[in-house]
């Protein structure tokens, strides 16, 4: 029998995906709360005792795990905090209606209070008639437009500047690898951070499950019988996080490792673009920062070829400076860095176009085409 390699006296049953150290299931449990505490200490992701906190729940596994684990946490460290789910429902029958229901009931299980904030009620829009508009393809791009201004529209509401997101590791390290494959470097530097603010929102974002590996999210929410939903947006995800997907779990079998080096390679590019004294991204290569915080990991988009052009830019900053300032949408009257927001230009191309319509998103840029002519 192999004794568990942290307290030498359980059975081990679980081969740690990150570090392959052989441990029994109470010390893998203690040691992923313990992982996760230390991210939110050494990261000050709560500055402020009494704060509320929203965590973004999709009733998914990542969202599920945060919440759990925060609750344990909060309890044991006594953070001060107090959390709120906040579930965006995007209108997606037969998948954000059953991961609802979910959310539902984590909210008793957690006694957390619970707020949802539909598409439909703030764009006119859901999901289910958005793809049945403009087809599956490119709708992710307004699904993760409408989901950041939603979450920070729900927070607003509830009064509330720092939203949780249940990102992992693995997330990131996709999304790394996807930026560096597009060779979007401000962008890579970005999405590897664990906390960001923009100047264009009040709103903090943070991921304390950024280290975690998702095979570890998912073996403590079995042993911990956390109850989540966990079927895939039958809108299918993007095709080309798919590939930095696949690529990552090969890369993953060869070295476990992999991820969490991925991650760290992104985080050590946030520290070269900033330093104005190393050229990590280039200005010589004709490479702007793009990404002066509107989007998070698993928000950045595909981007679908050349024949999309550059319409609508947060990256043209309004002070013609090179510094962005907040301002209010002319349309919506939520804030935004252009005179119209990116969400009230995705609903007006829906309000306005025939099909098909066709958006993209690169950095902070829409390109909506139609029918081969751009629209806006
Ligand atoms: N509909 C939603 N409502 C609230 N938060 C959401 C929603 N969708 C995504 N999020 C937040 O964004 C994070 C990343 O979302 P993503 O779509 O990548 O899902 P995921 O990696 O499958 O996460 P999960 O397992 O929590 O669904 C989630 O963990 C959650 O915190």
């Amino acid at each position: 029998m192999h004794r568990c390699a942290i307290c030498q006296t359980n059975r081990a049953q679980v081969i740690r995906p990150k570090n392959g150290q052989k441990i029994c299931k109470s010390c893998f449990l203690e040691v992923f709360e313990l992982e996760v505490h230390t991210t939110i200490v050494e990261n000050n992701i709560f500055p402020r005792r009494g704060e509320r906190v929203a965590i973004g729940a999709s009733g998914g596994k990542d969202s599920t795990v945060l919440a759990a684990t925060l609750k344990a946490l909060n309890e044991r460290y006594d953070y001060g905090v107090e959390f709120v789910l906040l579930s965006i429902d995007e209108g997606i029958h037969g998948y954000r209606d059953d991961s609802l229901e979910t959310v539902k009931r984590n909210a008793v299980q957690y006694g957390m209070e619970l707020c949802i904030v539909g598409y439909d009620t703030l764009y006119g829009w859901t999901m289910d008639k958005v793809v049945e508009k403009i087809g599956k393809k490119g709708n992710c791009t307004y699904c993760g437009v409408f989901r950041r201004q939603a979450l920070d529209r729900g927070a607003k509401r509830l009064d509330i500047s720092h939203i949780l997101t249940g990102h992992n590791a693995d997330d990131i390290a996709e999304t790394v690898l996807m930026n560096f494959l597009r060779g979007d470097l401000p962008r890579l530097g970005r999405c590897a951070e664990i906390m960001t603010a923009s100047a264009t929102s009040p709103m903090r974002r943070s991921k304390p499950l950024k280290y975690a590996y998702e095979k570890e999210i998912v073996l403590y929410a079995h042993y911990r019988e956390l109850d989540y939903f966990s079927t895939e947006c039958v809108y299918s995800p993007e095709a080309f996080r798919g590939n930095a997907r696949s690529l990552l779990k090969e890369l993953e079998k060869i070295r476990p490792s992999s991820v969490l080096d991925i991650v760290r390679s992104g985080e050590q590019l946030v520290h070269d673009v900033k330093s104005p004294s190393k050229p990590g991204c280039g200005e010589r290569n004709g490479c702007r920062g793009q990404d002066k915080g509107s989007v998070s990991g698993s928000q950045v988009m595909s981007t679908e070829p050349a024949t999309l052009k550059l319409l609508q830019g947060a990256a043209q900053t309004n002070d013609g400076a090179g510094i962005q300032t907040i301002g209010v949408c002319g349309k919506c009257g939520y804030m935004s860095s252009q005179p119209i927001c990116k969400a009230c230009v995705l609903v007006d191309s829906l309000n306005k176009t025939e099909p098909p319509v066709e958006v993209s998103l690169t950095g902070n840029m829409i390109s909506i085409e139609v029918s081969g002519g751009i629209l806006i």
